[in-house]
């Protein structure tokens, strides 16, 4: 049996647990996870190598109506990942409420194969887990459903196995020793991106984007600057906080993610800059990188 390698792409709603499940899968933290929906942006690439394979999973930004440009791109990556790959995972929550007519939209013209996850597994019991099963058997007739718990035991080896046994015979896409498309800049934006997340309500994690200015390596420590991007005055203060206390938290959890990522001291510096509508405006979404 020669190398196989293939793109595999982990779709499903908001908050399912892709990012959950990729990170489990790939072994490393690719992708940050918070409590609330839409954390996921861009689409990231995580590799899983070994001497006869590479798998190539692609974290995708959940299946949403889109209501401003920036949607409009991140279902643009869905709809990219979806044509490119040689197999879909499917991650859906197990006590999703709403409807998936959304993602089944999604998949539809789509030739590739799909394996449905169940998600949250632990928060359920197994006459809701079997009946799911039947029901997404019966929907999509898809190459397999498993059940899992991406958190707790996501039982990667099993469905690695199972993703490996249908990917094509293919050399190597990318080296065999990466992780990620993705570089050192792009995952220093997305640990404060993550902080943001947890440590603001409502609006504010929606309306903020981070950009890195500044990445300096010296040999023993890593100089960041950081320019959060937020949509108007009001939410600049919200930001920073009475006397800046907001912005030092997320400053001090943003710079012990970051040691703890890249096994450096951080310096990290952040500036809040107001750009009005900058979800809504072509310009900078494509300044931002969300062009493609
Ligand atoms: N109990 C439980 N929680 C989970 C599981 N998988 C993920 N979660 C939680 O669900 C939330 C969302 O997980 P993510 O992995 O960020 O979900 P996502 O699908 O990538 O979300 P978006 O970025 O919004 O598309 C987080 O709080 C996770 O800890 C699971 O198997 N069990």
């Amino acid at each position: 049996m020669g190398h196989k390698a293939g793109f595999v792409s982990i779709i499903g709603k908001p908050n399912a647990g892709k990012s959950t499940l990729m990170n489990a899968l790939v072994g490393e933290k690719m992708s940050i996870i918070t409590p609330k929906a839409q954390t996921t942006r861009h689409r990231i690439l995580g590799m899983v190598n070994t001497d006869d394979y590479q798998v190539v999973f692609s974290d995708t930004p959940g299946i949403i109506k889109p209501h401003y440009a920036l949607h409009e791109s991140m279902m643009h990556q869905v709809q990219g990942s979806i044509v490119d790959a040689d197999l879909i995972l499917l991650v859906t929550d197990i006590n999703e409420k709403h409807d998936e007519t959304d993602v089944m939209k999604r998949l539809e013209g789509s030739q590739s194969p799909v394996i449905v996850l169940i998600n949250k597994v632990d928060l359920s019991d197994a006459d809701t887990v079997n009946a799911k099963v039947a029901y997404w058997e019966e929907t999509l007739q898809p190459l397999a459903v498993f059940a899992i718990s991406a958190l707790k035991a996501p039982n990667t080896e099993e469905l690695l196995k199972f993703v490996v046994s249908y990917l094509p015979e293919h050399a190597a896409y990318y080296e065999k020793d990466a992780l990620t498309d993705r570089n050192d800049r792009f995952f220093a934006s997305e640990m404060i991106r993550e902080q943001i997340f947890k440590q603001y309500k409502k609006e504010i994690p929606y309306s903020t984007e981070v950009v890195i200015t500044a990445f300096k390596e010296e040999e023993n420590i890593y100089r960041i600057s950081a320019e959060i991007i937020v949509e108007r005055d009001s939410q600049k203060n919200i930001i920073i906080g009475q006397g800046g206390s907001m912005l030092k938290i997320v400053g001090t959890y943003a710079r012990r993610s970051m040691e703890e990522f890249y096994q450096k001291k951080i310096f990290l510096e952040m500036f809040v800059k107001v750009i009005s509508d900058w979800r809504s405006k072509k310009n900078y979404l494509k300044k931002f990188g969300y062009d493609d």
